[in-house]
């Protein structure tokens, strides 16, 4: 991704649509409007202009176009819109009109929000955000993704890290007046400070990780063939996703499919039946996935004999419209042929994966941010617990590194391809 060029890309959805907004952001973003439009509008105000092809002049569209001179803009670049109209062939001819320009390239994936990074627009934390908020499916994802890319977060650790700044300064001051006869002291109130702060981040520790709302709270069916779990693993998605047949072993690789139940994602997983006596290399394969995503899954619905599933599975009996007497201890009964009961477990599992999930206020944090703030927490313990000035002056350190890195500041290019990898193009 080099630096310089000026980008555009298709930042609305695929055509056709109504409209098509194209984005350029870069050096010749004003000298795109003025080559294609003949001039440039004045900035920050919707105009109307003809586009012409550069080339031999013949009309691209009559559209709004929008010139948004940087730094004040979301990439801190000099940017233009171009509103077109949103059918296929125009988008692609237009793009093939720019792509003509010198300078102008078309854009990786993520590559507008990364310069908004670059450019100070944003910071990590917030980008980690807006890549939570593009993809988010859920309500509960979404409050999530918008405290994050609104910057709550990042807010937070800057005050914790001036307060910190604080604290270092006060170690400074010692270490200066401490000379060859006086080790040099800390003021009675220090260690205090020290542990306090870290109490407040440890606060930011106990939310549920962002993963798990982004990956969704899985739920595994498991038990012997044929007992009814792709049936119920249907029923429950309400889509006829999964093959379900009297043939035992029907199903051989494990099936994942994501649902919104309650405004809670979840991920659901349905499995090769377990039986030991296969004699088939692809079932065999398939019962070994299927034992590797029951001691994955968050929670198992388990369809065998009562006691032989995983520990803390929920016992479910099936196929009551036939069979009304089995497992009289289940926790749930249910048919898939008929629905019976089946709503009941749909409801008991939103609520039990609501717990699961980040409660109103809480903020659910990427394993990477949650690490970070566990190093903080940490070092800020050791400064708080030391005498030797050096150590303590050594430990906050630690903990002003981990913010730094946190909100992006340092010591983090090895992530953000990961990171700009997961947004579309345009974005
Ligand atoms: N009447 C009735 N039949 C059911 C019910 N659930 C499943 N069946 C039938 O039981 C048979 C096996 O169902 P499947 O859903 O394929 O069972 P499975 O556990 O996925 O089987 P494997 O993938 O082979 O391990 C099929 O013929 C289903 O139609 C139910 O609630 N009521
Ligand atoms: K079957
Ligand atoms: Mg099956």
């Amino acid at each position: 991704m080099a630096g310089n060029d000026t980008i555009f890309a298709l930042s609305s959805g695929n055509p056709p649509a109504g409209i098509a907004v194209i984005r350029i952001s870069g050096p010749r973003a004003a000298d795109v409007l003025e080559l294609l439009g003949g001039r440039i509008p004045r900035p920050r105000r919707a105009s109307v202009m003809r586009l012409r092809d550069p080339a031999d002049g013949s009309l691209l569209d009559e559209t709004l176009v929008l010139s948004l001179p940087g730094p004040a803009s979301a990439t801190g670049e000099d940017c233009a819109e171009l509103h077109l109209h949103g059918g296929r062939a125009l988008v692609a001819r237009v793009q093939q009109v720019l792509s003509r320009i010198d300078g102008l390239r078309r854009a990786e994936p993520g590559e507008f929000t990364l310069r908004a990074f670059r450019n100070g627009r944003i910071d990590l934390a917030e980008a980690e955000g807006l890549a939570d908020l593009l993809s988010a499916e859920t309500e509960l994802q979404l409050r999530n993704a918008q405290a994050l890319s609104e910057g709550v977060l990042s807010q937070r650790v800057q005050a914790w890290r001036e307060e910190l700044l604080g604290i270092s300064a006060r170690v400074e001051t010692a270490i200066d007046f401490a000379d060859e006869e006086d080790a040099g002291s800390l003021d009675a109130g220090f260690a205090g400070d020290c542990l306090q702060l870290a109490e407040r981040l440890g606060e930011w520790l106990d939310a549920p990780r962002a993963e798990i709302l982004r990956e969704g709270y899985r739920v595994a069916i498991g038990g012997p063939p044929n007992a009814g779990k792709s049936s119920l693993f249907n029923a429950l998605i309400e889509e006829d996703a999964s093959i379900a047949t009297p043939i035992a072993g029907t199903t051989r690789d494990a099936l994942h499919r994501p649902v919104a139940l309650g405004g809670v994602p979840f991920l659901f997983v349905d499995t090769a039946g377990l039986r030991d006596d296969t004699g088939d290399v692809i079932e065999a394969i398939g019962i070994q996935r299927a034992a590797d995503e029951l001691a994955r899954a968050d929670l198992v619905l388990w369809l065998g004999e009562p006691g032989q599933g995983p520990d803390e599975s929920w016992q479910i009996a099936t196929k009551i419209d036939i069979e009304p007497g089995e497992r009289p201890s289940a926790d749930f009964r249910v048919s898939s042929a008929t629905g019976e009961g089946i709503d009941a477990l749909r409801t008991a599992l939103v609520d039990q994966a609501r717990e699961a999930m980040p409660k109103p206020g809480q903020i659910a944090l990427h394993d990477r941010q949650a690490g970070l703030i566990a190093r903080s927490h940490e070092a800020l313990i050791d400064a708080g617990g030391n005498h030797d000035l050096l150590l303590v002056a050594e430990g906050l350190r630690r903990a002003r590194t981990a913010f730094d890195q946190l909100l992006g500041r340092t010591g983090t290019e090895d992530m953000l391809d990961a990171l700009f990898g997961r947004f579309c193009i345009g974005k």
